[in-house]
């Protein structure tokens, strides 16, 4: 039997009087996936990831999560789900170890271990109040609380936002060890390069509504490359023009230059070979720049 998606979502719309925050969202995410949600500021995300713990009401449509109506029976959705709010609330005096030991009791239990690995993981130190921790030290905090119970969801907004680069490491470890033992990952971002070393697809969200879903691996197949050839005399631009694929080509003096995904290279070199070939030059754009290729230049990530 295939599982029932982890979240669900059917025409969810969220307005805050004149404004539409979320425009008809239908989204699946499966078990032991890590779907990375992708959107510029102000594009709906947090509203999004807030219906989704039954924070916020929906204005219409549903949202389903672990099988549960968010809305309707969210305290059950609260006791399944790991949330991480993008301004996550601390107890400025409380130290690290009493927030974990808190919420530990709040679940019903006094195990604290496993915030105490987490929190090694991390390099962080549990016996300091939260008002005296840096900002990426209370973002640690705040990523040790909601994962330290190991909820079968984990809801994440913008989880790296102020993390090193060894914390991130770090996170995207543990998230990838969450998801291999049946967890799911729901993570914000607005920028690819943070979710694409740990997600398995991406949606991107534009003005409220969802304008792409793609795998990371479909994208990495149709990652462009960055061609330029040389050659000893001056070649024709529609001979490399009619390519299939080919995109942004400049033909100066006795150069072609152009991006290209890899399945057209083929055609590249054959056209350039009936030339005299002096200098030849490719390499694989990052998939940052791939996806903007793909999604335009208002998808998330042009900085
Ligand atoms: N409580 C609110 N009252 C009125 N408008 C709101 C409220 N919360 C969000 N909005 C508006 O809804 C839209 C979506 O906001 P949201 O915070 O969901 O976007 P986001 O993608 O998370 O942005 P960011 O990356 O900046 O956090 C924005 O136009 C925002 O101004």
């Amino acid at each position: 039997m295939v599982d029932a998606p982890v979240i669900s979502t059917r025409g969810l719309t969220k307005s805050y009087g004149p404004t539409l925050a979320l425009q008809s969202l239908d989204l699946q995410v499966d078990r032991g996936e890590v779907f990375g949600y992708l959107g510029p500021n102000g594009a709906g995300k947090t509203t999004t990831l807030r219906l989704l713990v039954g924070l916020l009401r929906p204005t219409s449509g549903t949202a389903q999560v672990l099988g549960l109506d968010a809305w309707s029976q969210s305290v059950e959705v609260h006791r399944r789900v790991g949330y991480l709010s993008g301004e996550p609330g601390l107890y400025p005096r409380l130290t690290g170890l009493q927030h974990a030991s808190y919420l530990a009791r709040l679940r019903g239990t006094r195990d604290t271990a496993p915030a105490q690995a987490l929190a090694r993981r991390f390099d962080l130190d549990l016996g300091r109040p939260a008002q005296d921790l840096s900002k990426g030290n209370r973002q640690k905090l705040a990523l040790v609380l909601a994962l330290m119970s190991r909820p079968e969801l984990l809801v994440l907004d913008e989880p790296t936002g102020g993390l090193d680069p060894l914390a991130q490491q770090a996170f995207y470890d543990i998230v990838r060890e969450h998801t291999t033992t049946g967890g799911t990952v729901l993570l914000s971002s607005h920028v690819l390069s943070e979710v694409q070393r740990v997600a398995d697809r991406v949606g991107v969200l534009r003005e409220g509504a969802l304008v792409a879903v793609e795998r990371l691996d479909t994208l990495r197949g149709r990652s462009l490359h960055h061609v330029r050839v040389a050659f000893s005399d001056s070649v024709d631009a529609r001979e490399f023009l009619g390519i299939t694929g080919v995109r942004d080509l400049v033909v100066s003096d006795h150069t072609v230059a152009c991006s290209a995904p890899e399945v057209a290279i083929d055609a590249i070199v054959k056209a350039a070979a009936r030339h005299t070939v002096v200098d030849f030059e490719c390499a694989e754009a990052d998939l940052e720049e791939t996806f903007l290729a793909y999604y335009g230049q208002e998808a998330p990530g042009v900085r």
